[in-house]
């Protein structure tokens, strides 16, 4: 069984066990009650230069245990104080040690759109990102068949979100385009392997209409890192290792933001 599949295997006893708790129905009137969402695609498309998105993410399959984070409040706070333009949650349990908790808690700390980041397989937990506060989910197309994906996103839209439509492939990518997909991310890491590619992204980003908005997901290192994936045509970088490891993260994001709006940098198709 691939990485993939377990932990979709795990993320459906869970959702199981959340709904025997709160069924859909008392989910959808939650997310009905909460604030409305805020414009992801405006906070990307808006001001200058290449965005960063900066994630709370606590462990990985591929790590383990990365950072403590004993306050997700703080660091949400030092990367929005940096720059970042959407602060992403990974609210998985299992192999990513996150939660719906984490979620409420940047949500209240930030004024930036909030992504949550999790394995969708179903419409409860879209609605349930959305009863936590969240403007943004992740839609992986990997884990998802063709008329799921579809409808997961129409789904999104009329709460008002934004799905972030996240492939690996190009035939992926030709499935989220078919789907219907806005904002597109390009995971340099294969979640079948676990291994990083980094060059997928510049593979497939240039073959993706213009007004599709672009993010890199996974691999981000260093300026010079984002300085590659702008020159193949990222709107946005998405980071997550590479900050809550580096012992200061807000100024870790705000090299990325410098970096992200140099003149030097080379700028998002539009
Ligand atoms: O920690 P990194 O390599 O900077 O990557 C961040 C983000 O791209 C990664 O966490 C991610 C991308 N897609 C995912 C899907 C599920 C879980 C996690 C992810």
């Amino acid at each position: 069984m691939s990485v993939l599949d377990s932990i979709l295997d795990g993320v459906r006893a869970d959702v199981a066990a959340r709904t025997a708790v709160r069924d859909l129905g008392a989910v959808k009137k939650d997310a009905a009650a909460a604030p409305p969402p805020l414009d992801a695609v405006a906070a990307l498309r808006e001001p200058e230069g290449v965005g960063v998105i900066a994630e709370v993410k606590r462990s990985s399959p591929s790590k383990g245990a990365l950072a403590d984070i004993p306050d997700p409040a703080e660091l949400a706070r030092a990367y929005e104080e940096s720059g970042a333009r959407i602060v992403s949650v990974l609210t998985e349990e299992r192999r990513f040690g996150g939660s719906l908790d984490d979620l409420d808690a940047v949500r209240k700390a930030v004024g930036v759109p909030v992504l949550r980041k999790d394995f969708i397989v179903g419409p409860y937990q879209i609605h349930e990102a959305r009863a936590h506060g969240a403007d943004l989910v992740l839609l992986i197309v990997a884990a998802l068949a063709q008329p799921v994906l579809a409808s997961l996103l129409d789904r999104t839209e009329s709460l008002g979100m934004t799905a972030l439509v996240e492939v690996h492939t190009e035939e992926e990518a030709d499935r989220a385009l078919a789907a219907g997909a806005t904002v597109i991310g390009v995971n340099a890491r294969n979640l079948a392997t676990l291994e990083v590619d980094r060059g997928v992204f510049g593979r497939i980003a240039p073959g993706l209409p213009t007004d599709i908005i672009k993010i890199a997901e996974s691999g981000v290192r260093s300026t010079a890192d984002l300085h590659a994936y702008a020159g193949a045509g990222a709107d946005a970088v998405l980071v997550g290792e590479s900050l809550v490891t580096s012992g200061n993260p807000g100024r870790a994001v705000a090299d990325l933001v410098a970096a992200g709006t140099h003149p030097s940098c080379p700028r998002p198709a539009r």
